[in-house]
């Protein structure tokens, strides 16, 4: 059974944060442990409230796992503070282990999930050491300073993000305006580059998407597949998740972390980018 990891804040609504990790890790069959940086008090309908752990506590939890377990592969979702983000690069620096960074800032809310002063720790410290970074639209927008409206302009921030020392940036393309495919790319280190498309779909319950796509990719990295692997596999997770919704709550509901399970029947288009 491989071990993986989140490094995440808790949703007490369930759709998002370490929820929804936990439940996609169990869907796809790695055992999933957990790092907690912050408690919401969350639903459907926005963010009530964020209790964030201290700093320490986040090393000792990290700590109480690494000592234990041998983690193939970890994602990290709501860091909050930059105090957060520099313990938790400095515990997983030296491990053997694939980074996934989902660099959760704004909740779907408007809610923010990141200190505005944890950008650079984020930029500095984290994204070196990543595998795997996943952004939308304006979190790239965030990390790089620049607008982004078209694909040469997602080319260009994809770039800059590779500058800082990771080996694979996927832009997710959930935010742009597009109404009939939700296309992400993906930009690697060395070069090459390629789109991931898949039916946009029309709904509301989109609470954890980002969550739930980098969820999967740890899950499949975890097993052993190659990063294009991965990251394609992942897509089709999310993309079933989204298409067969729970219908649950009064606001923006959670996605169905059982689908891929269940109907296993969407592929997605993968072309040159
Ligand atoms: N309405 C949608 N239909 C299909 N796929 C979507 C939709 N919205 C987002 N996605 C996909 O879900 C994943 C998460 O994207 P996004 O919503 O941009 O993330 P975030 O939750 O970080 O804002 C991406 O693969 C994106 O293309
Ligand atoms: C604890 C936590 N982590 C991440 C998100 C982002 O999810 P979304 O962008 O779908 O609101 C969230 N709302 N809550």
């Amino acid at each position: 059974m491989d071990v993986v990891m989140t490094i995440a804040g808790s949703d007490s609504g369930g759709g998002a944060g370490i929820q929804a990790d936990l439940k996609t890790f169990q869907e796809l069959k790695v055992f999933g442990t957990s790092v907690i940086t912050a408690l919401t008090a969350q639903n459907t309908l926005g963010v009530d409230g964020i209790f964030p752990t201290t700093p320490e506590f986040v090393t000792q939890q990290l700590s109480s796992v690494f000592n234990d377990f041998d983690v193939k592969a970890l994602k990290t979702g709501m860091l909050f503070s930059a105090d957060i983000i520099e313990r938790v690069a400095g515990e997983i620096q030296n491990k053997e282990v694939q980074v996934v960074v989902d660099p959760v800032m704004i909740a779907k809310g408007g809610a923010s999930l990141l200190q505005q002063e944890a950008v650079e720790a984020l930029k500095t410290k984290l994204l070196p050491i990543a595998t795997v970074l996943t952004p939308n639209i304006p979190e790239a927008e965030v990390i790089t300073g620049m607008t982004i409206k078209t694909q040469s302009d997602i080319q260009a921030a994809a770039e800059c993000i590779l500058e800082k020392g990771l080996q694979c940036v996927v832009m997710k393309g959930g935010h742009l305006e597009n109404d009939e495919f939700a296309t992400d790319t993906v930009f690697l280190a060395n070069g090459s580059s390629f789109k991931m498309q898949s039916k946009r779909i029309h709904t509301k319950h989109t609470h954890g998407t980002g969550c739930t796509f980098s969820a999967a990719i740890t899950a499949f990295l975890g097993r052993g597949f190659s990063l294009q692997e991965a990251i394609v596999e992942g897509k089709k997770f999310v993309q079933l998740a989204i298409e067969h919704p729970l219908n649950l709550g009064h606001g923006h509901g959670p996605t169905n972390h059982f689908a891929y399970q269940t109907y296993q029947d969407y592929e997605v288009t993968v072309s040159e980018a």
